[in-house]
């Protein structure tokens, strides 16, 4: 669940352009005319710097479709009293949900965009940046089904983007599962903020520095019975529906009540629910690949040791191939499908009793043990490549030497990629780090 707000660069994913650099207005006004009437230069010499009045609707179109034939090359057309997307917000959630997509990347991804307005800037971000990715977008506005569908040809897209009008009450139509075999790896949705006009003029008039852009947008854009809240929960109540069919469900939301609120009902549902920490962290999703080094092993001993340790556990594996992004780093991929939870204490003890029980019988008791077919509760790859660590040179050695020694070690890089439950992701990966190095 990211929170949509406005964003100081700060608050920016890091692999975000916009991060570190707000845009140069005077730049990118030399550079494309057209947004030179609107940027004013202020202050002299070093210390000027050109300004953008963000309450100017055509101003900021201007802008917004500078910056994306600038850094995207995609030329953009959307009404002026449509919503304009702020391209730094927008591009961060593709951030995340690229960091999401990266245990996948070997393949092609497939994703839903819910409610894309007229600018379809979502799928058009998305695809011009991963050409492994297709999208499909929805909306139920005429308008911006129109305007959607001509930004994709525009951008000569249409290929891999398929524009759905919504006719039907529901957010995830059938229409996006007429396919028996069609899957999505992801769903994402900035939706409409406010439940009516008065909650839309009391979150404005909330903010005491007053809005820092205009907000604008068509009534379809800006509102919906129940504000975002029930917006989401609707997602969340027809998401056990297409649990098998969409693999990550995700979520702009853009008050921190309403990511309170949904945190609680995705609670009360027992769905998987992401707690975040810091300031930064707290808008994103879930870090996805949590790994460890071990400098006593090689890629090839670390191989055999985290086979040795799947088996002892029960979970099946199989090789898997790197893809053209993991190539020359990762030595090799295992992916790991774990039917039930043989790993807690309490089943690690069970199966002790088990494995008694047989030697004294001859004859298997309890429990039985998962099959390949059982439906898996979890997925993971796990990723081993060479690593060489800085070995701590000791304070004799720092004093009268400035080589630093490079030790060999492996790096183990478990990538969740299929499951309801975090905890039990993270579960596994502290028994496996720890048992790793016990060597038992
Ligand atoms: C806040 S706008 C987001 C537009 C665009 N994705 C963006 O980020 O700039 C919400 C969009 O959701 C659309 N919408 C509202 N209800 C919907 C539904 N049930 N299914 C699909 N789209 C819907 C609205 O028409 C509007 O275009």
């Amino acid at each position: 669940m990211s929170k949509r707000k406005r964003e100081s660069t700060s608050d920016m994913h890091p692999s975000n352009p916009y991060s570190n650099t707000r845009p140069d207005f005077v730049k990118l006004s030399e550079l494309y005319p057209t947004l030179r009437p609107f940027v004013t230069v202020k202050g002299s010499g070093a210390s000027a710097r050109g300004v953008i009045d963000f309450h100017d609707p055509l101003a900021l179109r201007e802008l917004t479709y500078c910056l994306l034939k600038k850094d995207f090359s995609i030329e953009l057309d959307i009404p002026l009293d449509s919503l304009c997307p702020a391209v730094p917000n927008r591009l961060n959630y593709i951030c995340w949900i690229e960091d999401m997509m990266k245990s996948y990347s070997e393949r092609d991804i497939t994703g839903i965009d819910i409610g894309t307005g007229a600018s379809c800037i979502y799928p058009l971000l998305g695809c011009t940046r991963n050409k492994n990715w297709r999208m499909v977008a929805t909306d139920i506005d005429d308008r911006s089904i129109l305007f959607a569908s001509e930004n994709v040809t525009r951008n000569r897209l249409q290929e891999r983007i398929t524009i759905v009008k919504n006719t039907t009450s529901l957010i995830f139509a059938e229409e996006l599962f007429a396919g028996k075999e069609q899957r999505y790896d992801f769903c994402m949705c900035n939706p409409p903020f406010y439940e009516d006009e008065q909650d839309m003029r009391d979150s404005l008039d909330g903010k005491t520095d007053g809005p820092s852009a205009v907000c604008q947008g068509t009534s379809n854009e800006m509102m919906t019975l129940g504000g975002e809240v029930l917006f989401v929960q609707r997602m969340v109540d027809e998401s056990t529906r297409w649990q098998t069919r969409i693999r990550w469900f995700t979520s702009m939301l853009g008050k921190r009540s309403s990511v309170d609120r949904i945190t609680a009902y995705l609670k009360a549902k027992k769905a998987t629910t992401k707690q975040i920490s810091n300031k930064m962290v707290k808008l994103a999703p879930p870090k996805t690949v949590l790994s460890f080094v071990d400098t006593d092993f090689t890629p090839e001993a670390a191989e055999e040791r985290t086979k040795h340790l799947l088996e002892g556990l029960m979970i099946n594996h199989y090789p898997k191939k790197a893809d053209d992004a993991e190539k020359g780093d990762v030595t090799r991929i295992l992916h790991a499908r774990a039917s039930r939870n043989t790993w807690s204490r309490a089943a690690r003890r069970a199966l002790a009793r088990q494995a008694k029980s047989r030697d004294e019988s001859g004859t298997a008791q309890g429990q039985p043990l998962p099959d390949a077919t059982s439906a898996p509760i979890l997925e993971f790859d796990i990723r081993i490549s060479a690593y060489y660590a800085k070995k701590q040179p000791d304070a004799e050695k720092e004093a009268t030497s400035d080589t630093t020694e490079a030790t060999p070690g492996t790096s183990i890089a478990l990538a969740w990629t299929m499951g309801q439950d975090r905890v039990l992701f993270e579960s596994l990966f502290l028994h496996f780090r720890d048992s790793f190095s016990r060597r038992q």
